[in-house]
């Protein structure tokens, strides 16, 4: 909960009263344990975008286009590729990476940017990572700050974990996190992604998966900070 000493930090940079959120999930799954809550909030608007981020782009262009919102709050699942994000653990994921925009060539994974198809500075991208730049909004969350890629493809092969741990420094993979970035750094929307690990990357025994728990606790912070942010 982004409390101190009592006090609601949300509140101390948020004055205006009329917050919008637009609360934004791959699956209604991930957010089911909400249902009830958000049923009561005026100030959320709920979008299931569908897995991927084709749909994720889409769905969430469509809406900024149609509503204005002080915070686009993703909330998912998704898989570690570091050992201090075990399944069950929660983080804010502070910087994005396409991590299959590219080629894999003798064994090797390149990306756009080590090709030099796409600079790696041009707008909204920073040394090839969609960083998120609200460093004080991610900070009030309380939570971890980790570095995500995206797939369109759940990685399995052991190289290519390796090249994003190794290489890349990721710590959490999704399906839905580029793209979320890309668009809201795009549409100069405030944003945060909350990922909660349901399993380490490459693990496809779902009996080793820790999918309920994981589901909780990310509706669980979700719910502190909905109710910080529009306190
Ligand atoms: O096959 C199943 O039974 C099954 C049950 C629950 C979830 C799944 C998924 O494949 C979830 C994909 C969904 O969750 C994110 N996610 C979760 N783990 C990973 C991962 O290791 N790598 C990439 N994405 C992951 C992802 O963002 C999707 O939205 C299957």
């Amino acid at each position: 909960m982004p409390n101190f000493a009592g006090r609601n930090i949300f509140a101390t940079v948020t004055q205006d009263m009329h917050k919008k959120i637009l609360l934004l999930a791959a699956t209604e799954l991930e957010i089911r344990p909400l249902n009830s809550f958000l049923k009561e909030q005026d100030a959320v608007d709920v979008l299931i975008a569908g897995i991927g981020g084709v749909s994720t782009t889409y769905g969430l262009t469509r809406q900024l286009a149609r509503q204005r919102y002080d915070l686009v709050l993703q909330a998912g699942i998704g898989g570690s590729l570091a050992n201090r994000y075990a399944p069950g653990t929660v983080a804010v994921i502070n910087r994005e990476c396409f991590g299959d925009l590219g080629v894999v060539e003798e064994g090797r994974r390149r990306s756009v940017f080590d090709l030099q198809l796409a600079p790696a500075d041009a707008p909204p991208f920073t040394g090839g990572w969609l960083l998120n730049p609200y460093d004080g909004l991610m900070a009030l969350t309380g939570l971890d700050q980790a570095k995500g890629v995206t797939v369109n493809e759940i990685t399995t092969s052991k190289d290519t974990i390796r090249h994003f741990r190794n290489d890349l420094g990721a710590e959490i993979e999704s399906m839905e996190g580029a793209a979320l970035h890309y668009v809201a750094l795009q549409e100069a929307v405030p944003f945060l992604q909350v990922r909660a690990v349901s399993n380490y990357a490459g693990e496809r025994d779902k009996t080793k998966w820790a999918l309920g728990a994981s589901v909780s606790k990310l509706n669980e912070i979700i719910e502190q900070l909905i109710r910080a942010f529009i306190a």
